[in-house]
């Protein structure tokens, strides 16, 4: 039996997206790790299953998948991909998504950019979540960076080039984290505009992170380095971010795109 699937990406960020609203399926860790594969499977950066949502005013119930296997409580692009593909399938200008990160509303604007409000960051250790006490601010790393989450765990490195990428595995398995941690380096061009690039967990680098780009963003205005309105280019393209003043969300806006559907026999990938 064949299952259908999309292929979409949000600045490179690319997804297989499974729909298990009409019935579940056994998508199991070591069959996602398989399906997500580059070489052996669809490839992608995560898996995103589609269900019916169980919180009032949800259009539908999202969950992301790394190609490790492990599950992440937020992932930016993919909620802006969903978003589109869900109003595309005629859920409205509006649609509602539920996420482990809470219930995020999006808008699809006139010029077919999607912006998704990702809720507010969360700026305490226990909820990064640190392993113990500090201040989130300044972690006790080289190169000092700022931790916060996003419905996912995420530090920002403020640097002037991107080599401590190579350590980006080793970051991100850092045991100042016990949920590992997205490991963002961004060198700020002005205050409303800054480079970023992404080593996600259980990813690696990325073209794009849009939930490190909201943290890249938060941190950066805590730091007093940025204003609440910034542009942020990833290899993939720039997302626009706003740290709302008035309710302390985190909005993202910037484009998706469907590269293909198809369908896939899962029994062929381990379980
Ligand atoms: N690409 C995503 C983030 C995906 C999840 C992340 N790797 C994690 O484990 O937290 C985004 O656009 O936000």
């Amino acid at each position: 039996m064949r299952t259908q699937f999309y292929k979409m990406h949000g600045l490179g960020n690319d997804f297989v997206i499974f729909d298990e609203r009409p019935a579940l399926l056994p998508l199991t860790p070591t069959r996602i790790a398989a399906l997500a594969h580059r070489k052996r499977g669809i490839g992608c950066d995560q898996l995103v299953t589609l269900g019916k949502p169980e919180a009032e005013g949800a259009d539908v119930l999202v969950r992301f998948f790394n190609p490790d296997g492990s599950e992440a409580g937020a992932c930016g692009n993919a909620s802006r991909c969903v978003a589109a593909l869900v109003a595309g399938q005629g859920g409205g200008a509006h649609p509602v998504l539920q996420t482990r990160a809470g219930l995020l509303p999006a808008h699809m604007q006139a010029d077919g950019l999607v912006t998704v409000d990702m809720g507010p960051p969360r700026t305490d250790w226990q909820d990064v979540p640190l392993a113990s006490a500090m201040d989130t601010l300044c972690l006790p790393l080289p190169g000092q960076p700022a931790a916060l989450s996003m419905g996912n765990p995420h530090a920002t490195f403020f640097v002037q080039d991107f080599s401590l990428l190579a350590q980006g595995y080793a970051l991100e398995h850092d045991p100042l984290f016990p949920q590992r941690a997205n490991i963002g380096l961004a060198i700020m061009e002005n205050r409303s505009r800054m480079r970023l690039k992404v080593h996600e967990r259980g990813a690696g680098l990325t073209e794009a992170c849009g939930s490190g780009a909201c943290a890249a963003v938060v941190n950066a205005v805590r730091r007093g380095l940025a204003e609440r309105v910034c542009e942020v280019v990833l290899d993939g393209g720039v997302l626009r971010i706003e740290w709302s003043a008035q309710n302390d969300h985190v909005l993202m806006t910037g484009p998706v795109a469907t590269t293909f559907e198809g369908t896939v026999d899962l029994a062929a990938f381990a379980s």
